[in-house]
């Protein structure tokens, strides 16, 4: 069998503040497939973003072990992480952290700029419905736009995962629906593992594996034998 892209053996992380400590994860296992769309539910301060920062580089497990193909997350050094996150992860959050003065074809253009093998910005503004409005600036765009332009530039240096932290956390259905369609897409397209962090359990229908979480655990994990195109998601 392929060695899966992830390897997450009983990871915990604890936060310390001051004297009080929080487990905010309490002993995860997970592998994760290449091209495999994952929806990660669960109530507030369950651990779900933890895990995504781990998985992805920006922020270390107290214990346990954490393996991105060949990389052993776990024992690299804070340079070795930046350089892994650079590489490999595309990051969207859901808030779009877009350069105010610059156009969407810039914002992206200083992403492909210092990766190795980049798509042309146009490419990727093109992937997510915007190659249209690549001179406009941020103001000049919907939240749902914004959030498109978001997504271009975290695919166009090619990464092989995508960690979404509500993407759609700040949109209304009709634009969340667009931004979810662009995530399909290049998980098709680009055949990026692609992990979506979110509230709104509707979205659960798009994923290929569904996991909640509960108090720093994985309480269920669902596969999902029929998957809806976003635009057949209600919400
Ligand atoms: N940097 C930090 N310092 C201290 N505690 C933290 C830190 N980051 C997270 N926590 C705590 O860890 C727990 C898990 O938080 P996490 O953000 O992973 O939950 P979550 O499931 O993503 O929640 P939400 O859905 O609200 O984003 C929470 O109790 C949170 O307060």
């Amino acid at each position: 069998m392929a060695e899966p892209l992830f390897l997450v053996e009983n990871v915990t992380k604890s936060y310390q503040t001051g004297d009080v400590e929080v487990q905010a994860l309490r002993g995860i296992n997970l592998t994760l497939e290449g091209g495999e769309i994952l929806v990660l539910l669960g109530p507030s301060g369950s651990g779900k973003s933890t895990l995504l920062n781990i998985m992805g580089g920006l922020d270390q497990a107290t214990s346990g072990r954490v393996r991105f193909a060949d990389h052993e997350l776990t024992s690299l050094s804070e340079r070795q992480l930046t350089l892994y996150r650079r590489d490999h992860v595309g990051f969207v959050f859901q808030f779009y952290n877009l350069i105010p003065s610059l156009t969407a074809w810039e914002n992206v253009a200083l992403v492909t700029e210092i990766s190795r093998d980049p798509m042309k910005p146009g490419e990727a503004l093109e992937m997510v419905g915007l190659k249209e409005r690549m001179d406009h600036f941020p103001a000049q765009l919907s939240g749902g736009e914004q959030q498109r332009v978001a997504i271009a530039r975290a695919i166009a240096k090619r990464p092989e995962v995508m960690l979404c932290d509500e993407p759609t956390g700040a949109l209304d259905s009709k634009t969340g629906i667009l931004v979810l369609e662009a995530l399909c897409r290049i998980n098709e397209e680009l055949k990026t593992t692609t992990a979506i962090i979110t509230h709104n359990a509707a979205i659960r229908q798009i994923a290929h594996r569904v996991l909640t979480f509960h108090d720093g655990r994985i309480s269920e994990t669902v596969v999902n034998t029929e998957r809806l195109p976003p635009s057949s998601v209600v919400w």
